[in-house]
């Protein structure tokens, strides 16, 4: 009889079109036998009865900043990829910035891929970043494994991480199309956004609307309209993160008919939360962009649900609560970037599967398919299947739960998230076939704890 590391009996696995029930074998990492509605009739070292649970390939979050090396007083690799994996994110790609150094040439990705490899209890991938100094750098960071770049067409509020100017996003997207990677933009307009924010500000209006106001979603859209003619002059494929309202995701998808080749992501927040949120929440719910309003979220639920979003991920970009304050009620002065990135699953359930009907198989679609398509890693990830690797999340779907800031594994125990009821929960995450995260704890030693 055949010997397994580990079997998962009787749960609901979910692929892109059905959910059947069946047994999974994981040996040295990787998904030996998935046998569908009989049970399997081998041994292994670990079972687990997953009955009544569902089983879904492990999330790839493709964007998050966990700020490491350089600002581990924001987050890290530890707290980040901890955290991951009790929200069943198994693979992250790492922003280039808000780690200091940035990753913009080749010394200081090694930076950051050595802490990588000491710290993150889950798989990893590193962004490149696209800065006006480092044109030079880009093939060098291509060779030693980026997935893509990423740049910033507004200042991105880092010293170190320059926003591109349009000379260097033409020059830029050359040289990425040249070496065939793809570049990945945060998109607002600086012109729009700094004119408005200084009319705000000298007049004294800073209030949590007022902060809104100055990044409009027309902002939004001048820029992506702007990249959209540069990917088309250059060749470049492109990947817009963060759109906020289905009306940025439609020029995307105009663009995507006439042929370009390029995709959109949303995060959580924008499908989630709104402009009510921040007044109610501060500096915990600001962003850029920012939150909009009840009708363009549920516009952005139907852009989902139609399949015009390519990958949801959390933007995860936390800071110290210090630096979320609002003081003096100036909403302009906050940090901006969510705390979210333990909750994309449990969003996407809770306000997609269990609140819109969007189905499971949609979820796993939008979290681990289309990110592991996009970026290369398909099918050894984004799909449960023979020879895959064993990065799975099992969730029950009749447990409720109240998210309480004590079951945060972030750096810094706060989040907009807190307080909120979600349905369905992550019970155990798996990762290269080891158990990482199960009933509330993280259950993997890292090495830095080994070594110690
Ligand atoms: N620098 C950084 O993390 N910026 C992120 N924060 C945010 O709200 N939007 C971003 O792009
Ligand atoms: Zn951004």
């Amino acid at each position: 009889m055949a010997t397994y590391d580990l079997i998962i009996r009787n749960g609901n696995i979910v692929t892109l079109d059905s959910i059947v029930q069946g047994d999974i074998a994981i040996k040295e990492g990787k998904i030996k036998e998935v046998s569908i509605g009989e049970h399997l009739e081998a041994i292994a070292e670990r079972e687990i009865d997953a009955e009544g649970q569902h089983i879904l390939p492990g999330l790839i979050d493709t964007h998050v900043h966990f700020n490491e090396p350089g600002r581990t007083n924001w987050e890290g690799i530890q707290t980040g990829s901890r955290s991951l994996a009790a929200g069943g994110v198994t693979t992250y790609f790492d922003m280039p910035l808000n780690s200091t150094p940035p990753t913009i040439n080749k010394e200081n990705l090694e930076l950051k891929r050595a802490c990588s490899e000491e710290k993150s209890v889950v798989n990893y991938r590193f962004w490149g970043g696209l800065v006006p100094e480092n044109i030079e750098n880009i093939k060098e960071l291509y060779e030693n494994g980026v997935i893509g770049f990423k740049a910033f067409m507004s200042p991105s509020g880092i010293a170190d991480f320059n926003h591109v100017d349009d000379v260097t996003i033409f020059k830029g997207m050359r040289e990425i199309a040249s070496v065939g990677s793809l570049l990945a933009v945060h998109a607002e307009s600086t012109v729009i956004c700094d004119q408005l924010a200084q009319e705000k500000q000298s007049q004294n209006k800073t209030s949590a609307k007022d902060f809104v106001e100055s990044r409009p979603i027309i902002s939004e859209i001048e820029a992506v309209r702007r990249i959209i003619s540069y990917a088309e002059a250059t060749g470049c494929k492109l990947h817009v993160v963060h759109a906020s309202s289905r009306k940025v995701v439609d020029v995307i998808n105009e663009a995507k008919q006439r042929g370009v080749d390029i995709t959109v992501e949303t995060c959580p927040h924008y499908l989630s939360l709104t402009l009510k949120d921040l007044e109610e929440k501060g500096g915990l719910a600001k962003c850029c962009p920012p939150l909009r309003d009840d009708q363009e979220v549920e516009q952005l639920w139907e852009a989902v649900a139609n399949g015009e979003i390519d990958v949801i991920a959390s933007d995860h970009s936390p800071a110290p609560a210090s630096m979320k304050e609002v003081t003096n009620g100036d909403f302009f002065k906050a940090w901006g970037g969510i705390s979210g990135a333990q909750s994309t699953l449990n969003i996407m359930l809770t306000e997609g599967h269990f609140n819109r009907n969007l189905p499971l198989g949609k979820i796993v679609e939008l979290t681990a398919t289309n990110p592991a398509k996009l970026f290369g890693l398909y099918p050894h990830k984004g799909i449960i299947a023979v020879d895959s690797d064993a990065d799975l999340a099992i969730v029950n779907l009749t447990e409720s739960f109240e998210l309480k800031k004590e079951d945060l594994f972030y750096r810094h125990q706060h989040s907009p998230y807190v307080g909120r009821t979600f349905k369905g929960k992550v019970t155990t995450t798996i990762v290269n076939g080891d158990i990482v995260f199960e009933d509330g704890n993280i259950t993997i030693v890292e090495k830095t704890e080994i070594n110690s």
